[in-house]
Formats: structure tokens, sequence, C-alpha cells
């Protein structure tokens, strides 16, 4: 795809960095865990799911707006940047292209706490108009965790968000031949040299796959909800899961007293066979109810599959590599094209669902593909 060309539509995107991006940076975005089944099912599970529109109905005005967290974070439309680490390895702006991009499309970041730019400067680029909230990982050095706390909410970051499903890091097995490293030029910049050496391995060590080093020596595994409790007792930001899948975890979440849960399979790259995020989305919104807010990530590549996860009761959903692929492309406006695209494919979507705001979605617009073809004719 030339520059000069019109994208049309996510893929494109992604085709563009595949033949651009150094293979050891694209296999790292673009990799699952293990034999990647999961990775497809985070697709095929929007392909098995079926609209019934509704007609007749005014569509002139079509109004995506919508808030969160009881009314404390209203934004333009439903479509977030999931938490993606190192984004300089797609463009040299990195983090800082992503963080303009959002406030430019009035939409809501969340930063990696292994952001390849620290909280502080992201937090210049995303500016007083837009709208932030931090993805902590817990270290085990929990002053080092603690600090990136404090330094989230002295930045104007509006909640945090917990992610919950990387005691350890999945089996990316590109990573591994690869000897996926951070470029040298490259640091995660958070943490200081003396931090990120502390247990004696860094993203850069010559090691297999030098990230799942790097995550076995410094996250904590031993984490459990009482850490949810710990981090309660730091904070007065609002908690978020990620990486939530069981209707049960899901309960004990709400019965932790966090503010939303992010149904996420973390792109498919923790723990293979685990069920696409659409599918395990009805169950945790059965289970939750309306005590906390639910978002999904995962898979989401057009309006269409938006418009699925809204109706299926997600208040949100975020993406993760189209942000990537944005910035491989042409760094902020690159950004801007994949948000702006998926917010016209939405708003498209509604309209020709017979839907003119968020609050006209209900799970009936959604049926599954095998009630047509077990249908009795
Ligand atoms: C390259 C890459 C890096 C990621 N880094 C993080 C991270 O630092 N923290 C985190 O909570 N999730 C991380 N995730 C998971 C994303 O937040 C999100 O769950 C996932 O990408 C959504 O799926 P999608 O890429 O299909 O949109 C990462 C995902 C990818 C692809
Ligand atoms: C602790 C893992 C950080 C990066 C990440 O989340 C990913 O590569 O999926």
């Amino acid at each position: 795809m030339a520059h000069s060309q019109i994208v049309t539509c996510i893929d494109e995107l992604e085709q563009h960095a595949r033949t651009h991006l150094p293979k050891n940076a694209f296999d790292y975005y673009s990799s699952g865990a293990n034999d990647q089944r999961t990775l497809a099912e985070n697709r095929a599970a929007f392909y098995r799911l079926r609209f019934l529109p509704r007609i007749l109905r005014d569509v002139s005005q079509v109004d995506l707006g919508v808030s969160l967290l009881n009314g404390t974070q209203t934004l333009a439309s439903p479509i977030c940047i999931a938490p993606t680490a190192m984004q300089r390895m797609a463009h040299p702006d990195g983090e800082i292209a992503t963080a303009r991009a959002a406030a430019a499309s009035e939409s809501l970041m969340i930063l990696s706490s292994w952001s390849t730019t620290s909280i502080e400067d992201v937090a210049a680029a995303n500016g007083n108009a837009g709208a932030r909230w931090f993805q902590l990982y817990v270290y085990r050095d929990r002053a080092v965790t603690a600090q990136l706390v404090k330094r989230a909410e002295q930045s104007g970051y509006t909640a945090l968000v917990l992610t919950v499903d990387t005691p350890i890091l999945g089996r990316r097995e590109a990573d591994i031949r690869n000897g996926f490293r951070l470029p040298p030029h490259l640091r995660l910049a958070n943490f200081s040299e003396t931090d990120s050496k502390a247990t004696g391995v860094s993203i850069t060590d010559k090691k297999d796959s030098g990230l799942a080093a790097y995550v076995a020596a410094q996250i904590d595994q031993t984490l459990t909800w009482k850490d949810v409790k710990w981090l309660q007792s730091i904070t007065k930001l609002p908690i978020i899961l990620k990486g939530v899948l069981s209707p049960e975890d899901a309960t004990l979440a709400v019965d932790h007293g966090v503010q939303g849960i992010l149904v996420s399979n973390h792109g498919a790259r923790q723990l293979d066979g685990v069920p696409a995020t659409i599918e395990a989305l009805p169950g945790i919104v059965a289970a939750v109810g309306s005590r906390c807010d639910v978002y999904l990530d995962g898979g989401v590549r057009r309006g269409t599959d938006v418009l699925m996860a809204l109706a299926l009761g997600a208040k949100a959903v975020f993406v993760g590599r189209p942000v990537l692929w944005g910035l491989a492309y042409k760094g902020e406006e690159g950004v801007q094209i994949a948000l702006t695209l998926l917010q016209q494919e939405l708003k498209l979507a509604m309209q020709l669902a017979g839907c003119s705001k968020l609050a006209d979605l209900t799970p009936s617009l959604v049926v599954s593909a095998s009630t047509y073809t077990h249908a009795k004719l």
C-alpha cells in the first residue's frame, strides 16, 4: 500500500506493517501464544455471529457518545486504545503519537507500564483534553509498583487498569525463535536502569526471549485478591481488572469493589485455548449486571465487531494491534486513521442496524449463526 493510497480497513494497515516493520517487531506485535488457536478464535467468533437489524427507525442522527465509570469519564465514542508495550518499535514517536491521536479523536488511551515513553511525557502529549488510564503490572518490588501508581496519579491518569492475566509471560514461539529483545536504542521508560536490573535480568539480555526472562524475574507471581485490596489502600483512583474471562472471577471482582472489568485474553498472547472474548462476554455481563462497567478487547477489527460487543453488553471496546499498525503506517496520523475508520464503520453499522444511540443496543440485535444452520426449514 503506497502512502498516497486511501486506507479502507484495519487489515490493510496490518498488511503494510507486515511488509515494513522489522521482523523482530512485527512478530512480537502480531503473535499469539502456542498454536495461536485463541488468536484465530478472537476473529472467528465474531464471524459466527449474525445481526438481526431493525427497520424503519429514524437513523438520520447517530450519537456514539458514552460515559464510563459512573459518568466520570465521557467519551465521543466507545472505541478506545488498549495498552500495548513498546510502541516506539512501531514508529519513532511511539506512545507520544498514540497520545496525540487519542486526544484528537476524543478517544481514551490506556498507557502500558512497559511504554518506551515515560508516564509524564505521554501525559503531556495527551494534554488537558485527553483521557488516559494507566495499565499496571505489579512488580515484586512493591516500592517500584507504588511509585508507578503515584506518578500516574500526579500526571492526570484517571483510572488504573490492573492486568491480572500475566503472572508469567505466555509462550510466544516467534519471539523465542527471534531471540526477541528491545532494540538497543529504546528502553522501558518508566524504570531506571537500576530497577530493571535489580534482579540481574534486563529486557535487552541475550536470552531466548528477553521479554519472558524479564517478566519471570520482575513480575509478582504471588498476586491474589488481597493485592487488589492493597492497591485500593494506596490509591483513590478507580480500578479496572484487565484479563477476566470467568464469570466467577467477575463476581469476585465486584465483591472486591472494582469499578470496571475488561474482558480480555491479552490479545491471545497468554493461555492458548481460552475462549474468544466475544464468547466470554455474555457470561460476565450476566454475572455482573449493572454493578460495574464491563469492557472488551480482543480481535476487534471492524465497526461491526464493536457493534456486536456493545450489543452483548460491553460499555466500551479497546483495540491493541490496530493502533500499532496505524503507528507503523504513519505515526500519529496513522493512529488517527485507525480510530476514525473504526468510528465511521461503527456509525454506519448502527444506521444499517436501525440504532441511533448506544442505549438502543440490546442483545436481541445479535444471534448465533448456528440458529440458522440448524433451523428446520
Ligand atoms: C504487542 C502487544 C503488547 C501488549 N502489551 C500489553 C501490556 O503492556 N499490558 C497489557 O495489559 N496488555 C498488553 N497487551 C494486550 C492488549 O492490551 C490487549 O489486551 C490486546 O492487544 C487486545 O487484542 P487485539 O490486539 O486483538 O486488539 C499487549 C498486546 C500486544 C499485541
Ligand atoms: C509483562 C508483559 C509485557 C508485554 C505484554 O503484555 C505483551 O507482550 O503481551
